[in-house]
């Protein structure tokens, strides 16, 4: 029965119910399931049994789609042959109404025989088809949403070495009240974090549950909270495979440095031409040039000494050790970008990442395309990694070695711990087994009250504390349900 009855719930809840814990699923589903469950007029029953629960998991939009998914729920269950003949007596599942059926005994009904299978090959069938067919819309939706931010990113300024951060530098981030959702299906509700400058953060949740979203919103600065000075660099992507070095590929992200060089060479280029003229006059020409040599002469020195001050003539050794330190040897630092495997290529873009030292690093399974050797690499560059940063990764070593903190995605919220990876387990642990203590608490009094319910049910002089007692088994459900 209770499969039949989970199939109909999933069927007339569709996709809502995918996103409700399970608990409250397996709660409405034994409820409606309950041999002597009273359906009541049109679902009315069913309504006041888990009207309130589905409005408050967001099965429904409001009470007034509560009544109607009731009325299709009881529809459904009656098809099944599980809605039982209303009783004389109406079961504690409905509001306990002490001048009906006063003194009477509840008849005990048995559950009304079906006949043949539950669900037909056709209804069956049915239902599969409109799975697959939720499942390809949800794609879709999925692939627009990617299609819309890509789009996003491309108009967004490119994030690059940047040298004037004196006065400008970024440091906490206050990201509050937020809400993300992809196609339709909320990730995070009125999510809050504080990201503290230096710290680095490692942003745990099952599969499914939004980090990599979180993570590409943030880089989209699609939160409020977020400056717009502040650069943020998700390293989601393989750099484009063309002709450019690998080496030359981390060092070209270093625009006002490149800019400067190539500047530096055409100007050397020119005062070259100029001697070569110079000469020509000597042997005759007539040439006024001194002006403009005077100037390339100036323009030069400025080169030099911002070159100076940006540190650009450290930059390529500094790109090479970073290349170095992912397995690049020096010949493979010469090679260009498009003979290299789209692992090697993301490993490019890790190196870039790192080279450029954004405000805010996002790494999203950074280990995934490293050998052993990288991993350690990595995990000491990390370490020492002074601004803040985000690291997504199943790797529970990496995590420990590398974060000072730990962002928990879980239930639509975020909720951030201090430490790193096994002491957020441990604390996890801690917590879970105070909410079983409470909920073991919450179910003994639970029965001590439903059995002072079922004892007294029917006596008069007992009423009200019958009906303060249901009332209080039911916040105890509740909360048993959201803290569970
Ligand atoms: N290929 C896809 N097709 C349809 N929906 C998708 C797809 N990938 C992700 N989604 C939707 O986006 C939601 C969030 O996905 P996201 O990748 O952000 O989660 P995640 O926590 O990073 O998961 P994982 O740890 O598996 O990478 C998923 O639960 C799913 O609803």
């Amino acid at each position: 029965m209770t499969e039949v009855a989970s199939s109909v719930v999933h069927e007339v809840l569709g996709r809502r119910a995918e996103d409700v814990d399970q608990p409250i699923i397996d709660y409405i589903i034994n409820v409606l399931a309950d041999e002597d469950f009273d359906f009541g007029d049109d679902g009315d029953g069913a309504f006041e049994a888990i009207g309130e629960l589905l409005v408050a998991a967001d099965c429904v939009t409001d009470f007034a789609e509560c009544r109607k998914v009731c009325s299709t729920l009881c529809e459904k269950f009656g098809k099944h042959g599980l809605v039982k003949a209303k009783p004389t007596v109406r079961s504690l599942a409905t509001p306990f109404r002490m001048n009906e059926g006063m003194d009477e005994e509840a008849p005990k009904k048995k559950p009304e025989p079906t006949d043949g299978p539950l669900l037909s090959e056709r209804d069956k069938a049915k239902i599969e088809r409109r799975k697959r067919k939720e499942e390809r819309q949800r794609e879709q939706e999925y692939q627009m949403h990617l299609a819309e931010m890509e789009a996003a990113r491309a108009g967004m300024p490119v994030v690059c070495v940047n040298h004037d951060t004196v006065g400008s530098a970024v440091r906490d981030l206050h990201m509050e009240n937020f809400s993300i959702s992809v196609g339709g299906r909320d990730l995070i509700v009125d999510g809050t974090v504080t990201l503290s400058f230096g710290r680095h953060y490692g942003l745990v949740g099952r599969n499914g549950t939004g980090k990599t979203t979180f993570l590409r919103y943030m880089a989209m600065h699609a939160i409020d909270g977020i400056p717009p000075n502040c650069q943020i660099l998700h390293v989601e992507q393989e750099v484009v495979g063309d002709d450019i070095t690998a080496l030359q590929c981390v060092l070209n992200s270093d625009i006002e440095r490149t800019q400067l060089l190539e500047e530096e060479a055409h100007l050397l280029a020119q005062q070259r031409e100029f001697e070569f003229e110079e000469t020509n006059v000597k042997n005759g020409a007539d040439l006024n040039t001194a002006p403009d040599k005077d100037a390339i002469s100036q323009r030069l020195e400025e080169i030099y000494k911002r070159l100076e001050a940006i540190d650009a003539y450290s930059a390529e050794a500094r790109a090479a050790s970073i290349l170095a330190g992912l397995s690049f040897s020096p010949e493979m630092q010469r090679k260009a970008t498009k003979t290299f495997s789209g692992g090697w290529r993301m490993r490019i873009a890790l190196a870039r990442a790192l080279f450029i030292e954004p405000d805010l690093l996002l790494l999203d399974e950074p280990t995934n395309h490293l050998d052993l050797h990288a991993v350690l690499w990595l995990e000491s560059y990390l370490v020492k990694w002074p601004k803040t940063c985000i690291v997504v990764s199943h790797a529970r070593e990496f995590l420990n070695t590398v974060v000072t903190d730990i962002i928990h995605l879980q239930g639509q919220k975020l909720i951030t711990y201090k430490g790193n990876y096994d002491t957020f387990e441990r604390t996890r642990e801690e917590q879970i087994k105070n909410q079983q203590k409470a909920f073991e608490a919450n179910e003994r009094s639970r029965s001590h009250m439903q059995a002072f319910i079922d004892k007294f049910r029917y006596n008069a002089k007992r009423a009200s504390l019958v009906q303060s007692r249901i009332k209080v088994t039911a916040i105890i459900v509740l909360f048993d349900l959201m803290y569970s």
